[in-house]
């Protein structure tokens, strides 16, 4: 029997844990899907090399592809600098994620690395450090050094452009920043959704899906009380909500 609520896998980061590595997802992601009507289950790095990663996908209605301290790999987008921070085995869950939810059009919501992710999946590429290109001049970067709810505040305005998925929110809003990549190149097919007010890529979908978005920020941490967060999380399970209510045979026929 067909659970009642749409079927949402977050991709799990390598972490060590008491020592031990451990798959692991902030609690935050999980709130957040659950709050907005999903059912969150956690897809560890093993799911990729599954021989059953079709039929596994078969149950899921939407993907999240959450942020990380963690980096993607030079490689992935022509970089040849050395990456202390890598997540090789999250790098290829995510990479299989995207391109079954661009086959499949499976809805997809990406955050912070998420977003990153989707760009150089698209064959964009990143800076791997946005603070010497001397592009930026928003605070884009937290000071670790405070508490994190004051890390995960607002910081900067994010202006949307016309004609994407996100002006039907509205012009402009303010998000919270916490990361050191960034867009440089933009990937195939993608749209720039928003902009923070220096120019930096701050949202991005693909076009010709019916959901696949990706924001720089962070919405999970206030889920239930940003506005724009909100319609985030509403429309991506919205999304997943139809595809959970398509007979999986109709589903499969369109593979
Ligand atoms: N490592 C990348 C991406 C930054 C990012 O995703 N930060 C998330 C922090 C943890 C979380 O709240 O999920 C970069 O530095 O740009």
């Amino acid at each position: 029997m067909k659970p009642t609520r749409p079927i949402i896998a977050i991709v799990c980061c390598h972490k060590l844990v008491d020592g031990q590595p451990t798959q692991a997802v902030y609690q935050k992601y999980i709130d957040a899907v659950q709050y907005h009507g999903g059912n969150a289950i956690l897809l560890p790095y093993t799911a990729a090399d599954d021989s059953n990663f079709s039929a596994l996908m078969s149950l899921v209605d939407g993907v999240l592809l959450t942020g990380s301290y963690s980096n993607v790999a030079p490689a992935r987008y022509g970089a040849t600098h050395i990456e202390d921070k890598p997540d090789l085995n999250r790098d290829t869950l995510s990479f299989q994620l995207l391109d079954y939810a661009k086959m499949h059009d499976v809805p997809l919501f990406a955050v912070c690395r998420g977003l990153q992710e989707m760009n150089v999946y698209f064959g964009g590429t990143l800076h791997p450090d946005w603070r010497p290109t001397g592009l930026f001049y928003e605070q884009h970067l937290e000071d670790s050094s405070r508490p994190i709810e004051e890390q995960y505040q607002t910081i900067h305005d994010v202006l949307i452009e016309e004609g994407g998925y996100l002006a039907s929110f509205g012009q402009k809003w303010h998000v919270n920043s916490l990361h050191k990549q960034a867009i440089d190149r933009l990937g195939d097919s993608l749209q720039i959704e928003a902009r923070a007010p220096d120019g930096l890529v701050e949202a991005i979908s693909l076009s010709q899906h019916p959901f696949m978005i990706g924001v720089q920020w962070h919405p999970e941490v206030s889920y239930d009380n940003d506005e724009l967060s909100k319609f985030l999380f509403r429309e991506f399970i919205n999304h997943a909500r139809k595809r959970h209510h398509t007979p999986y045979q109709a589903q499969a026929s369109q593979t």
